[in-house]
């Protein structure tokens, strides 16, 4: 059955180890369930991400993706009527849990969504707002977090010169990597990414891949992506959702060559959604 799967793999972008190394797990997600009011959008969900590794959530439109990554910075419960149940531990204590301080979890986990959204300030003041708040006043420490952020980016090189020219004036898959910058500027553990190529050109999407590929080596990334390529090329594992439900979770490789499930194998091979 599986045989007839094909995700071509793009060999340019292509960096996966094969490392075998036990992992710890960043996020433990235990039985969660979410509701919008009287909408049941995730379902006992269970699922285990480990750091330094790409995750990659697929599903169709409406099964919970964005959901699922909302709830792990828990900016979900900005919106009114959302009940959770279940837990999320997070380094072994349940985000979920009202006395954890959701600040420091933002500290933690960056996000960077599907269109990019660059203040509208000056190159510079994008990357060294975060910092700032968090009480670094000195230029020189700022100076070189904002350089340290935007070379880990790939994008110091095409503002180094401009760097207080207002970001808005950049392209747009200049400004997703000046916010993916602006994320490493207050040093997170997790990013979470969300379609954060589906407004981007060819080009700029696969500046975002390599990034991505490169950012693995000291992040752990959860990506929620509708490119059943991108997914393939760049995660490590992959989590398909259906209906507020996780059907599968595997390495990518199986998810993409043996699925264990007929609904996956239908999803990758585009028979739905
Ligand atoms: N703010 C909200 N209020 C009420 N219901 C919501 C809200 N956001 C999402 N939902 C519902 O929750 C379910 C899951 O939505 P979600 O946005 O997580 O899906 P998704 O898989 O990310 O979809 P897409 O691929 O279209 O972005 C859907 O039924 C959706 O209508």
């Amino acid at each position: 059955m599986s045989q007839k799967i094909t995700v071509k793999l793009n060999d340019q972008v292509v960096k996966k180890t094969g490392r075998q190394e036990k992992k710890r797990a960043v996020f433990e997600t235990n039985q969660l369930n979410l509701w919008y009011s009287d909408t049941h959008a995730l379902k006992d969900i269970n699922l285990s991400i480990k750091e330094k590794e790409v995750t990659a959530v697929i599903g169709p439109s409406g099964c919970g993706k964005s959901t699922y990554i909302k709830t792990l910075n828990r900016m979900v419960e900005l919106v009114p009527g959302v009940r959770t149940t279940g837990e999320i531990k997070y380094k072994n204590r349940n985000i979920l849990d009202r006395n954890f301080r959701v600040e420091d979890l933002r500290t933690q986990v960056g996000m960077v969504f599907q269109k990019p959204n660059p203040f509208p300030k000056s190159i510079y003041e994008n990357i060294a707002y975060g910092p700032k708040i968090h009480g670094i006043k000195n230029k020189k420490i700022l100076d070189e977090i904002v350089e340290k952020s935007l070379r880990g980016a790939y994008i110091w090189d095409e503002v180094k010169d401009r760097l207080n020219e207002n970001a808005y004036g950049l392209s747009g898959g200049q400004q997703q990597r000046l916010c993916i910058a602006r994320c490493l500027a207050v040093e997170p553990d997790v990013i979470l990414m969300d379609e954060p190529t589906s407004a981007l050109d060819p080009k700029s999407t696969l500046r975002i891949e390599e990034l991505v590929q490169e950012l693995r080596e000291d992040y752990s990334i959860v990506i929620v992506t509708h490119n059943m390529q991108q997914a393939a090329r760049i995660s490590d594992k992959t989590a398909f959702f259906l209906n507020g439900e996780v059907i599968e979770f595997d390495e990518t490789d199986k998810i993409f060559t043996n699925p264990k499930d007929s609904r996956t194998e239908d999803y990758i091979s585009g028979r739905f959604g």
